[in-house]
């Protein structure tokens, strides 16, 4: 087995003419937590929707688990095993907690759209989706309607209906933003819990974060990759420390910080 599970070759988007992501070529190892990181607009987003399959790449080849990718739907992807982590707004406000991740384990069976009619169908699903509340510590919200869970417990209830497909690699888009400290500190607890076992690429802002979490850390400026390595090896390059000068957060303040 490869100890790449992700590959990208001269992956490029371009926006008519505008280029948001640059000839990128990244390599994510099987069983590592990748972080993808740059300053605003620097292309991560479109780099994770490239990866994901949300997008169309402009050139380039996107390789996972040994196969060709770049022609294939983000459902076809999902079934390799490489699944992207819903948005909030996938999870069913009007639901309880534990409906919709027995609602996510039936969707990841392939069950038709009559599975919200069959309350039969969706109880063989209960024992999974008590087990997956109590790896992302939901338990004691169970029953709660969705929209009701307090901000950083939905991030817990997204991952919880993300691992209900199984994944083999996690595809995490920014899974602290708009967070307090201490949410952050359980949703990083929580991503260190879910990747064991498993891969886990995830763009985020939060350098901090990025600190506790990443084996390997990409930075993205302006569309290329500008540096990579581990925490303190990129928070010391001089041209990451350039390119975030003028943002919020510098990486050398973070690391000592
Ligand atoms: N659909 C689009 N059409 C045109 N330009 C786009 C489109 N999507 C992104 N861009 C441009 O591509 C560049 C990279 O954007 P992207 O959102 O990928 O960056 P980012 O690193 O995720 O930024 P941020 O940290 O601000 O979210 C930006 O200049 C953005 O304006």
């Amino acid at each position: 087995m490869s100890d790449a599970i992700l590959e990208t070759t001269g992956l490029t988007k371009e926006f008519r003419g505008f280029v948001a992501v640059n000839d990128v070529n990244l390599t994510v190892r099987r069983g590592t937590i990748h972080g993808l990181i740059g300053p605003n607009g620097a292309g991560k987003t479109t780099c994770f929707n490239l990866l994901t399959k949300f997008l169309p790449p402009t050139r380039g080849t996107i390789r996972y688990d040994g196969r060709d990718i770049t022609g294939m739907k983000p459902a076809e992807v999902a079934r390799l095993g490489l699944v992207r982590s819903f948005q909030i707004s996938a999870v069913f406000p009007h639901l309880s907690v534990l409906e919709n991740v027995r609602v996510a384990l039936q969707r990841e069976r392939g069950g038709s759209f009559d599975f919200w009619r069959s309350e039969t169908l969706l109880r063989r699903y209960e024992d999974r989706a008590r087990e997956l509340l109590e790896d992302v510590g939901l338990s004691a919200y169970a029953n709660l309607q969705a929209s009701d869970l307090p901000y950083g417990r939905k991030r817990a209830l997204e991952i919880a209906t993300t691992l209900a497909l199984d994944p083999v690699m996690l595809l995490l888009d920014e899974p602290t933003a708009g967070m307090t400290h201490e949410d952050v500190d359980r949703v990083v607890a929580l991503v260190k819990r879910v990747a064991q076992g498993r891969t886990v690429l995830l763009v985020e802002h939060n350098l901090k974060v990025v600190q506790g979490l990443c084996d390997t850390i990409t930075v993205l400026a302006r569309g290329a990759v500008l540096a990579e390595g581990d925490y303190a090896a990129v928070s010391r390059n001089p041209d990451v420390i350039a390119a975030y000068l003028g943002t919020e957060a510098p990486p050398v303040e973070a690391a000592h910080g």
